[in-house]
């Protein structure tokens, strides 16, 4: 069994939107089990993540998801505390090797969404994981996804409807690929 996690925050649904899609194409995939976690107010107290257990929990998963609505061309307040909170496996790289991905939302079409993606992939790299892009080129995909053309992760633009259903689709995609592409690593020599 594949246990992949699926970390985020979201303060109005967009990002937990895209969150649900990336789990339901997970489970997708046979022998796949997935956690999902909000960062909400009960795991954070004066900006700090205090728990512990979400860091137990994602330390036994073969696979992290990243996920936070863009705020101010980054990560949300809420996903850096999580983030702050992970120094302490860093001295050990103890999520080395675990795949990597990250998903993200906005307001504009291209509100800085990468940015947010490039704080992920920095991330992922401090913990000496291994990232997992999206193989879908804007324009070229059978799939009919990845509309804004990014390659790095998921980017959704939200408006007044919601998340574009393009943008969900692809969050649907990417859960699949990590859970197809872990269980493909754990069947390999290199761990
Ligand atoms: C403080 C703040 C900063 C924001 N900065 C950006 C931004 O830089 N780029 C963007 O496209 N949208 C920006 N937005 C819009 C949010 O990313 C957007 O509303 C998103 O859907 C919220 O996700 P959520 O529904 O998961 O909370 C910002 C919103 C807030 C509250």
């Amino acid at each position: 069994m594949i246990k992949l996690g699926i970390i985020y925050f979201s303060a109005t649904g967009a990002t937990e939107t895209l969150a649900q899609q990336i789990e339901q194409g997970a489970l997708a995939v046979d022998d796949v089990e997935v956690m999902r976690f909000l960062i909400d107010k009960r795991l954070l107290i004066d900006g700090r993540f205090v728990e512990q257990d979400v860091l137990t929990q994602l330390g036994k998963c073969d696979a992290i998801i990243f996920g936070s609505p863009t705020y101010m061309g980054g990560v949300a307040s809420q996903f850096k505390a999580f983030a702050d909170a992970t120094s302490e496996l860093w001295c050990e790289q103890l999520w080395a090797n675990k795949l990597a991905a990250g998903f993200t939302c906005g307001s504009a079409p291209n509100g800085d969404q990468s940015g947010t993606l490039h704080y992920f992939f920095t991330l992922a790299c401090q913990q000496g994981m291994l990232w997992v892009s999206i193989d879908a080129a804007h324009g070229y995909t059978k799939h009919n996804i990845n509309r804004l053309g990014s390659q790095l992760g998921v980017v959704a633009h939200v408006n007044a409807e919601g998340v574009h259903e393009t943008d969900k689709a692809t969050a649907n995609y990417l859960g699949q690929r990590v859970a197809v592409l872990a269980k493909k690593f754990n069947e390999s020599e290199f761990q």
